[in-house]
C-alpha cells in the first residue's frame, strides 16, 4: 500500500529567504533579543538584475535558524516532530504596500518575514522498525535541515557536523545507526525536560488540546494561560513518569510505575497471541472483564460492601476468578483477558496519579504517551480511576497530542525556533486528505505530489475493503458522488476514534493575530450552531454532501474540465466524504468541531486537489454584469433623500445577499434561471419589518433626528461576502454612503477564495472599474492608494486630502466562507484600531458564525437567511428571510 504521511505534501526547492527591498527598513528596527527565528543577514546578496525594483535577496547564512526534525525514541515507538518551512504567498503584493502608507501601520513588532511561516508534522513508527522510520527521513531529507540558499535539500552531501535532537533511551541506543545510515550526529536531550517543554508549549499554543472523557464524553478544557501550573503531568508510555509541573523548566519527577503501556502490550502479547498492539486494543472492546476479575460482589455473595464505599460490580481483585476451578489460559477468551489487562493497568495508573496529585495538593492531572491512544474506553478507565479515588476532587485530563509531549520538547530544545512564544492564533491546525484513511500510521514512502496522491486515493477505493480503514468509502462512483454515510466498518475494528491519531498538521502563521475590535476574546465562540448534536451534525454534513456533485462540477469546469481535472475532481470528492465520514461518527476527531471548520475544511481540500479558484469564471461574469448596471442603481439612489435611501441601500445589500453558489436553495435558482426574478422581487420589495430589524436605531444612529445630528463615523470595516451583485450593487453603494459622510471605509474580504466570496485579491480590480462610473469611489479610492495607477506610483501619489474619507481593501486571513474573529490577518488587527463601526454581511460571516458575537464598537449584521433550518432555528423565520441586526457598541 502506499504510503500516507497526514501530509503528503512535498515542499521542493524555492526555499530560500526572500526579502523585498520596500521591506528591509521596516526590518531593522526589530527587536534581535526575542528567541523568535531571526533574519541573518549577514553575506546576503541580490540575485538577478540591480535595477529591478524588488529583486530577489538570497539570504546564504539564513540556514541556521531553523531546525528541522526532532525525535524521541522510545522503548516501545519512535515520535517525529518535523518543521517545514512554507513559503507565503509573495510579498510583493502592492495593494498591501500602499495600504500601509495609508494607515501607518506602526510595524515595530511587525513580525511580517515570510520566513516565519512554515508546518509542524506529527509521525509515528514502532522503534521495532526503525529501518522504516530511517527510511522515512532519508526520503524527506529531513535530516539535512536548515535552508540551503539554493532550496531545500538540493544539497547531495550532508555537512559533517549536523545533528538531529532527539529524546528517549533510543537517542543512545541507536546514535550509531543514525550516524551510519543517515550521517547525522544525534544531540540527546533528557526526557523529562522534553516531557514537560512538550507538554508546556501544547497546553499554551493549542485551543483545544486539553480535555476530559467521561463516559464516551469527550470535552475540551479551555486552559487559563495563567492558571496553569501546577499540574501533575504522567506521561504513560512503555513505562509511567509522574512529573510535578510548577512552571516553564520548572519540574520534579515525583513518581512513576513500572505497570505501563509496556506491560499492557507485552502481557497482552504473550496472552492472547495478538500481533499488534491495535488488535489487543481491539479486542478488547469486545471482552466482558468479570469472567476473569474477581468483583466485590463474588466475595460477598452478589452484594454491595456499602460499609466502604464499594458496589458490588468493583472490582476486587484483577485476574482473581482465575485462581479457582481449574481452567487453563485457552478456557478463556483473548476479548476478557485483554480489557481485564486494561482496567486492571489503567486503574493502577490513575491510583497511583491520583495519589501523586493528592501528596502535592495539585487538582489537574494530565495524562500523556501512547498508551491512552485515543483510545475512549482507556480514558474513560482512567477518569473513573481518579473520580473515583479523589472522589471528584482531582480531574483527569488528556491531551490530543498525547504520545508526542517528549518529540515536541526536542524540538523545542533547539535554539531559535521561534516556537516558545507563539500563540494559539498564531498557530492552524489541518486535517489533509490522509487523515481519515491512516491517521498517524505510516507505511512506506512519502507522498510525493499531487498525482501520486490522486493514484493512491484510486488505488485505496480499489482495495478499500482489504485495508483496515477507519472510514471505509463507499466504491468509486461518477464524479462528486461523495455521500458520507458509508457502510460501517469492518465488524470488531476499532471505532474510528480509537483508531487513527487525531492529530493534523499544525500550520504556524505568525501573522494572525486576535481581533482587537472583540468584546471579550477569552468567551468568544465564533460558531452559532453547535455540532456536538448529533442531529446538528447529520444536517449540516448532509447538506455539503448534496453539494458536492455541484462543486465538483464547478471545480472540474474551473480547470477546463481535462482529463486530470476530473481525476483531481474525483479524488477531492472522495477525500471530503472521508473526512465528513470520520466527523460524523467522531464529531471531536479534528478537535472542537463548528460549521465553519466543516465549510473550511472543504476549502482546504479543494486547494489540496490544486483547485485553486473553482468559482473564478461565474464571479467574473457576475462581477460585469452587475458592473454594467451600477451607473443605473447610483443615479436611482441618488436621487432619493438620506433617509430613503439609507433604507434602499440596506435592502439593496440584504437582497443581493441572494447570489450564493455556497446554499442548495440559491444553486437550484441558479440553475433554473430565476435567481436575478427573485432578486429583481427582493429588491423591489422587501417587507418591513424584517425577521430581525433593528433598521430603525440604525438609521437614529447614522442621521439622527431634526434636532441632533451625530458626527459621523471616522472608520468603517466592511466584511464583504460574494462576487457580483452582494458586494457590487449591495456593499460598495452602502461604502460610498458612508465616505460620502465622511467615514473612511475598509472593505474586508477573503484572504483565498472560498466559493463565490470576493477576494481581497480581487477587490481592487472591481474598485477600479466603478471608479470609472463615480466621482465618490474614485477619489476615495484614489486616496485610499486602490487605483491601479495609483498603486504603481505610490511613491508619489498626491499628497492626501484629509477632506477626503479614503477607501481601502485588507485581507481577513481567512480561506472559507466564515469568520474566526480568534484568528485575523495583522493588516485587518491594524485596520481595526481606528474603526468603530463594524459590519458584517453575509450567511457564513454574519449566521454561521459571529451571530452571538459581541464588538467593542457599533456592529451592523446584515445576512440573507438563504437556509430553511438555520432560519427557523436562528431567528424563527423562513428562508429568505432578512436579518439586520444593530448593536451600539458600549
Ligand atoms: N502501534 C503501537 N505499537 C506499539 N505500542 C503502541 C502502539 N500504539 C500505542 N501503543 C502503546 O503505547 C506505548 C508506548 O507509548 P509511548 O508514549 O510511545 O512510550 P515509549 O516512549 O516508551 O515508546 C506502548 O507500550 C503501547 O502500550
Ligand atoms: C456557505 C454559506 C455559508 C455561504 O453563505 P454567504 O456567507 O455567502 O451568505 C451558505 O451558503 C450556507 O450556509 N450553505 C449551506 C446551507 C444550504 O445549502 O442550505
Ligand atoms: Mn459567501
Amino acid at each position: 500500500m502506499g504510503g500516507v504521511t497526514g501530509d503528503p505534501d512535498f515542499e521542493k526547492g524555492n526555499l530560500r529567504g526572500k526579502i523585498k527591498e520596500g521591506e528591509q527598513s521596516e526590518m531593522a528596527p526589530i527587536s534581535r533579543s526575542s528567541s523568535r527565528p531571526q533574519l541573518d543577514l549577514s553575506g546576503a546578496a541580490i540575485q538577478g538584475n540591480f535595477e529591478e525594483r524588488n529583486p530577489t535577496i538570497i539570504l546564504p547564512n539564513q540556514s541556521d535558524d531553523i531546525s528541522h526534525l526532532a525525535l524521541d525514541i522510545g522503548g516501545s515507538l519512535i515520535k517525529l516532530v518535523y518543521f517545514s518551512r512554507h513559503e507565503d504567498r509573495p510579498v510583493d503584493d502592492k495593494r498591501k504596500r500602499s495600504l500601509k502608507q495609508r494607515l501607518g501601520f506602526p510595524n515595530v513588532n511587525r513580525r511580517s518575514y515570510p520566513i516565519l511561516g512554515g508546518r509542524l508534522h506529527f509521525v509515528k513508527f514502532e522503534t521495532a522498525e526503525i529501518n522504516e522510520c530511517l527510511d522515512f527521513i532519508n526520503s524527506k531529507q529531513l535530516h539535512r535541515g536548515g535552508i540551503n540558499p539554493r532550496g531545500w535539500h538540493v544539497n547531495s552531501s550532508v555537512n559533517d557536523d549536523a545533528i538531529i535532537k532527539a529524546t528517549g533511551g533510543g537517542a543512545y541506543k541507536f546514535a550509531d545507526l543514525f550516524k551510519e545510515r543517515l550521517g547525522v550526529g544525534i544531540e540527546k536531550e533528557d526526557e523529562m525536560d522534553c516531557l514537560v517543554a512538550g507538554a508546556n508549549f501544547l497546553l499554551k499554543a493549542i485551543r483545544h488540546e486539553a480535555f476530559t472523557h467521561m463516559e464516551g464524553q469527550k470535552e475540551f478544557v479551555q486552559i487559563d494561560q495563567n492558571d496553569l501550573f501546577p499540574y501533575l503531568l504522567v506521561n504513560i508510555g512503555s513505562g509511567v513518569s509522574m512529573i510535578k509541573v510548577d512552571g516553564e523548566g520548572k519540574f520534579q519527577r515525583v513518581s512513576g510505575t513500572n505497570v505501563g503501556g509496556g506491560t499492557y502490550w507485552g502481557l497482552g502479547k504473550l496472552l492472547t497471541k495478538c500481533k499488534s498492539f491495535d488488535e489487543l486494543l481491539e479486542l478488547s472492546q469486545r471482552g466482558d472483564n468479570r469472567v476473569i476479575d474477581m468483583l466485590v460482589g463474588d466475595i460477598y455473595g452478589g452484594m454491595d460492601y456499602s460499609k466502604i464505599g464499594l458496589s458490588a460490580s468493583t472490582i476486587a481483585s484483577s485476574f482473581g476468578k482465575a485462581i479457582f476451578g481449574n481452567k487453563e489460559l485457552e478456557d478463556y477468551s483473548p476479548e476478557d483477558i485483554s480489557l481485564s489487562l486494561l482496567r486492571m493497568i489503567s486503574y493502577n495508573i490513575g491510583q497511583i496519579a491520583y495519589l501523586n496529585a493528592l501528596r502535592f495538593g495539585l487538582k489537574r492531572i494530565f495524562f500523556g504517551g501512547f498508551f491512552i491512544r485515543g483510545h475512549a474506553y482507556t480514558m474513560d478507565t482512567i477518569s473513573f480511576a481518579v473520580q473515583f479515588w479523589s472522589k471528584g476532587e482531582a480531574q483527569a485530563m488528556f491531551l490530543r497530542h498525547e504520545g508526542f509531549l517528549g518529540a515536541l520538547g526536542a524540538f523545542m530544545s533547539y535554539e531559535k525556533h521561534g516556537l516558545d512564544d507563539l500563540m494559539a492564533h498564531q498557530l492552524v491546525e489541518r486535517f489533509p486528505m490522509g487523515a481519515p484513511y491512516v491517521g498517524g500510521k505510516i507505511h512506506g514512502p512519502p507522498l510525493g505530489d499531487l498525482s501520486e496522491k490522486i493514484s493512491w486515493m484510486e488505488k485505496f477505493l480499489q482495495k478499500g475493503t482489504e485495508i483496515l480503514a477507519p472510514v471505509p468509502l463507499a466504491p468509486l462512483r461518477t464524479t462528486g458522488l461523495g455521500g458520507f454515510d458509508s457502510p460501517s466498518s469492518k465488524g470488531g475494528s476499532l471505532r474510528s476514534d480509537d483508531a487513527t491519531l487525531n492529530v493534523g498538521v499544525l500550520h504556524l502563521v505568525p501573522t494572525l493575530e486576535v481581533f482587537p475590535l472583540l468584546a471579550d476574546s477569552k468567551t468568544y465562540e465564533p460558531n452559532t450552531i453547535d455540532l456536538s448534536d448529533h442531529n446538528e451534525r447529520e444536517y449540516w454534513l448532509t447538506v455539503l454532501s448534496e453539494h458536492l456533485p455541484d462543486l465538483v462540477d464547478k471545480a472540474v469546469a474551473s480547470e477546463g474540465g481535462t482529463e486530470d481535472a476530473k481525476r483531481r475532481g474525483d479524488a477531492f470528492a472522495h477525500a471530503f466524504s472521508a473526512h465528513m465520514s470520520r466527523l460524523m461518527k467522531e464529531p471531536s476527531a479534528y478537535g472542537k468541531l463548528g460549521l465553519a471548520n466543516l465549510f473550511e475544511l472543504r476549502e482546504e481540500c479543494l486547494r489540496e486537489f490544486q483547485f485553486v479558484d473553482a468559482y473564478r469564471t461565474i464571479k467574473q461574469r457576475e462581477n460585469e454584469a452587475s458592473l454594467a448596471v451600477l451607473t443605473d442603481l447610483l443615479m436611482e439612489l441618488d436621487s432619493m433623500d438620506e433617509e430613503s435611501r439609507l433604507l434602499t441601500l440596506i435592502e439593496g445589500v440584504l437582497a443581493a445577499n441572494i447570489f450564493d453558489w455556497g446554499s442548495r436553495a440559491c444553486v437550484d435558482l441558479y440553475h433554473k434561471g430565476t435567481i436575478i426574478e427573485i432578486y429583481r422581487m427582493s429588491r423591489n420589495k422587501m417587507q418591513r419589518p424584517w425577521r430581525v430589524d433593528d433598521f430603525d436605531t440604525f438609521k437614529e444612529r447614522m442621521l439622527g433626528s431634526a434636532e441632533k445630528k451625530p458626527p459621523p463615523h471616522r472608520r468603517a470595516l466592511l466584511f464583504v461576502d460574494n462576487s457580483g451583485a452582494d458586494v457590487i450593487l449591495g456593499m460598495l453603494p452602502l461604502a460610498r454612503e458612508l465616505l460620502r459622510r465622511g467615514t473612511e471605509v475598509v472593505l474586508v474580504a477573503n484572504s483565498l477564495p472560498a466559493l463565490n466570496d470576493v477576494t481581497a485579491m480581487e477587490l481592487p480590480e472591481i474598485v477600479a472599474e466603478a471608479a470609472k462610473h463615480c466621482d465618490i469611489i474614485r477619489k476615495a479610492a484614489e486616496a485610499g492608494g486602490l487605483l491601479m495607477d495609483a498603486i504603481v506610483n505610490i511613491q508619489d501619489a498626491p499628497k492626501e486630502d484629509s477632506s477626503l474619507a479614503p477607501l481601502m481593501v485588507v485581507e481577513n486571513g481567512c480561506g472559507g466562507p466564515c469568520i474566526d474573529f480568534r484568528q485575523v490577518s495583522s493588516e485587518l488587527a491594524d485596520a481595526a484600531k481606528g474603526a468603530d463601526l463594524i459590519i458584517l454581511e453575509g450567511m457564513g460571516r454574519a449566521l454561521h458564525t459571529n451571530f452571538n458575537a459581541r464588538f467593542k464598537c457599533d456592529t451592523l449584521k446584515l445576512a440573507m437567511v438563504k437556509n430553511q433550518r438555520l432560519a427557523e432555528k436562528l431567528v424563527n423565520g423562513n428562508i429568505y428571510d432578512s436579518v439586520c441586526r444593530y448593536e451600539p457598541g458600549p
